[in-house]
């Protein structure tokens, strides 16, 4: 198996609070992984630690055979950057941005061109069917829309990951059903592996490993 990223033993507390407990993960390229918990069970918390983003007080994270602890911020920033995407349950765009430079800005911020960035970013949002509205303001848009549109900016640099947050949570079932379908599709079509933190067993069900999280343990559910 060609793994991704790996975790091993990783602990994560708030103060004296231990939200993630000795946390074994791995993921290989394209895969996609589902992790199903109730609130407070500590998947934010992991799904955090995972990205790079929270540091974890014991463990490892190693993502494409280099462990996140032993870079220094500019390159772990970099590494997420360049390597990583979010897609949250909010979309969490700027509003104040088209639809076109929201799903351009990581490319942006990597320092590619605007005329690139945004033709392949016009590439991603045609794929999700808002090809016709590259123009509009952010906040002119319907959540399914925003949400379609965070999807793009999670995959318009080709990550190697992308983690996501609850997110089609904030969608109705009718809407997050086919906003999740175009998000795996065109995440398979890339070979991005995906870590999808979700409520929803349909959502799980889609993933090709599933994971459940109980008061910071998590536990790989084995399909027969
Ligand atoms: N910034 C913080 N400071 C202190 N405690 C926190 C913080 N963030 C989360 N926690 C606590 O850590 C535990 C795990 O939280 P986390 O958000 O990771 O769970 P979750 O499973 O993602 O929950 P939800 O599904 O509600 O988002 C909870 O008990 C939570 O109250």
């Amino acid at each position: 198996m060609d793994v991704i990223l790996r975790a091993e033993g990783v602990d994560f507390f708030y103060g004296e609070q231990q939200a993630v407990s000795n946390a074994d993960f791995v993921l290989a390229r394209g895969e996609v992984a589902a992790i199903m918990g109730s609130s407070g069970s500590g998947k934010s918390s992991l799904l955090y630690c995972l990205a790079g983003v929270l540091p974890p007080a014991r463990g490892t994270v190693t993502f494409d055979g280099v462990e996140l602890s032993s870079l220094p911020d500019t390159e772990l920033s970099a590494l997420r950057r360049e390597r990583i995407g979010f897609v949250f349950q909010y979309g969490e765009l700027l509003d104040e941005l088209t639809v076109e430079e929201n799903a351009a800005l990581p490319l942006r911020l990597a320092g590619v061109a605007k005329d690139r960035a945004h033709a392949a970013a016009a590439r991603v949002l045609g794929r999700l069917g808002l090809g016709d509205l590259l123009r509009r303001r952010a906040s002119k848009l319907s959540g399914g829309q925003r949400q379609r549109i965070a999807v793009a900016r999670a995959l318009v640099h080709q990550p190697d990951v992308v983690f996501a947050d609850e997110p089609t949570g904030a969608l109705d079932s009718a809407n997050a059903s086919a906003v999740l379908e175009e998000f795996l599709r065109l995440a398979k079509d890339q070979d991005t592996a995906v870590v999808i933190v979700t409520h929803d067993p349909e959502v799980a069900a889609r993933a090709d490993s599933q994971y459940a999280m109980v008061d910071g343990v998590l536990t790989q559910r084995v399909t027969v």
